[in-house]
């Protein structure tokens, strides 16, 4: 916005009679009024000016009579812009082509003679439903923000692991995901691959506690026919699989001693030999690896091996468990169940109170996991258009830890509605105050006593 002015919407006129365009290009006061005579002229005013509504004349040179030309403008104008609104002007009985237009995702059509007043409210209300359409989009993204491909999270805690992410991205560092069992360390995996050059080659995980040791050797190196009884013909290993991708090894801590001398040779030579084979591979992959473990006391244990630590962990990132990502929760739950009553065709459409509350106090022993099952679980069980505590398996009370005293109660309670308070209204102070019914000076004292900024409700620790 430029001084504070309040900018007039485009408006795009596509008209190749010039008397007629020059007549137009008054009526439409409310409207920064763009213009062009042919196709070309169109697509350049549509990518310079992004006008949220065009009218379209459909007989276009090279074929003014008929309505190809005006016909493939519309096609290329949705391809390129598909939020516009374009309103197709016809000649008079051509509902034929109008019909077409329609079709191929014309807002409208209009035929002439123009009745300049009567087009001015169909590009009115075009505009309309286009400002509509656009805050129903700005809040869907509000409401599910998605900072990394795949990951829902608005808390402080996760927008800092993402911000690594895209940092480590790009890199060819080896990277270690620490966090517990369902906290989306895949998730993040997947992310880091999704955002780096490899993108486009292949992504490979493993999961070395749910492969019997034995196995685990021949999954990751693969083997030669003949290398061991069975082996009857040259397979590949996921390693070489990964190859100009990423490989994703799901929790490291548990790899075998041998393995793990195995893969340490193979992170510093990058070089692999099948199991029975005699000649090295080179591989090019970018290691990701995960575990839920504390691989520091697994080295005090002598269970792994302090070198391949050092190796897999040129970066580290730490994902915090749900319970520690502020009001990222109930924003999961949200997301999630949008998803799932789409997917069963099931028309739930949020959460009571209760369930609200429930979802708050729980503590998510499972991470995301946890809260995917109870929701899957949840939509397929709601009787009613909401979701209650009971569908989610979740009681509001039974969760209750015990507590010191009744001034903590008060105290955590009052700390969780002035985050939750600040979260809903996206830090706005006035407004987060009249919500929670007290002053703005209380609101501050408030903030201040449980350690909360603005951004959010975050912790300013
Ligand atoms: N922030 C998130 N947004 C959306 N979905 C998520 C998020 N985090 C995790 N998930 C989903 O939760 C489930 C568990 O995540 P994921 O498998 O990545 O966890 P994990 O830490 O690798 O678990 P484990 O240690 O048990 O292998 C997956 O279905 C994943 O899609």
């Amino acid at each position: 916005m430029t001084g504070g002015t309040q900018q007039k919407p485009a408006l795009l006129i596509v008209e190749d009679d010039p008397g007629l365009l020059s007549q137009l290009r008054w009526c439409f006061e409310d409207f920064e009024v763009l213009t062009a005579k042919d196709r070309e002229e169109a697509i350049a005013q549509l990518r310079r000016g992004e006008p949220q509504v065009v009218t379209l004349d459909l007989g276009l040179p090279p074929d003014p009579g008929g309505a190809s030309e005006g016909l493939a403008a519309l096609e290329e104008m949705l391809a390129l812009a598909p939020e516009t609104k374009v309103i197709v002007v016809t000649g008079n009985n051509d509902r034929d082509n109008a019909v077409q237009a329609v079709a191929l995702g014309a807002y409208d059509f209009y035929q002439k003679p123009v009745d300049a007043d009567l087009l001015n409210l169909i590009v009115q209300r075009a505009h309309r439903l286009f400002e509509l359409e656009a805050e129903n989009r700005r809040l869907a993204r509000r409401d599910t923000p998605e900072p990394l491909p795949g990951l829902v999270a608005g808390s402080p805690e996760m927008l800092k692991v993402c911000r690594t992410v895209e940092k480590v991205a790009p890199t060819n560092a080896t990277t270690l995901l620490l966090g517990d069992s369902g906290t989306g360390k895949e998730v993040i995996a997947r992310a880091l691959h999704g955002l780096s050059p490899r993108a486009k080659g292949p992504f490979v995980a493993i999961n070395c506690a749910a492969i019997p040791e034995n196995l685990l050797e021949s999954e990751l190196f693969g083997y030669e026919k003949g290398a061991f009884t069975g082996a009857n013909r040259q397979t590949k290993g996921k390693i070489e699989y990964a190859d100009g991708g990423t490989l994703f090894l799901d929790e490291v801590g548990d790899l075998p001693q041998a393995l793990q001398a195995k893969l340490l040779r193979f992170l510093q030579e990058r070089v692999i030999e099948r199991l029975g084979g005699r000649e090295g591979i080179p591989v090019d992959v970018r290691v990701v690896c995960a575990t839920h473990q504390d691989l520091s006391a697994l080295i005090a244990d002598g269970r792994f091996r302090e070198d391949l630590f050092y190796r897999i962990s040129e970066i580290t990132i730490h994902i915090p468990p749900l319970k520690e990502r502020s009001g990222d929760a109930h924003l999961l739950a949200r997301a999630l169940l949008q998803r799932y009553a789409r997917d069963q065709g099931r028309s739930v459409r949020g959460f009571s109170q209760d369930a609200i509350q429930a979802i708050e106090r729980h503590d998510w022993p499972g991470n995301v996991r946890e809260l995917e099952n109870r929701v899957k679980r949840a939509v397929i069980m709601a009787d009613a258009s909401q979701v209650t505590a009971e569908d989610l398996e979740l009681s509001p009370d039974a969760d209750q830890p015990l507590m010191l005293n009744l001034r903590r109660v008060r105290d955590e309670a009052e700390g969780r509605a002035v985050r939750h308070a600040l979260q809903m209204v996206d830090g706005n102070i006035s407004r987060a105050a009249e919500l929670l019914g007290v002053s703005r000076p209380t609101l501050y004292d408030l903030m201040k006593k449980h350690d909360l900024d603005r951004s959010r409700g975050a912790s300013s620790a």
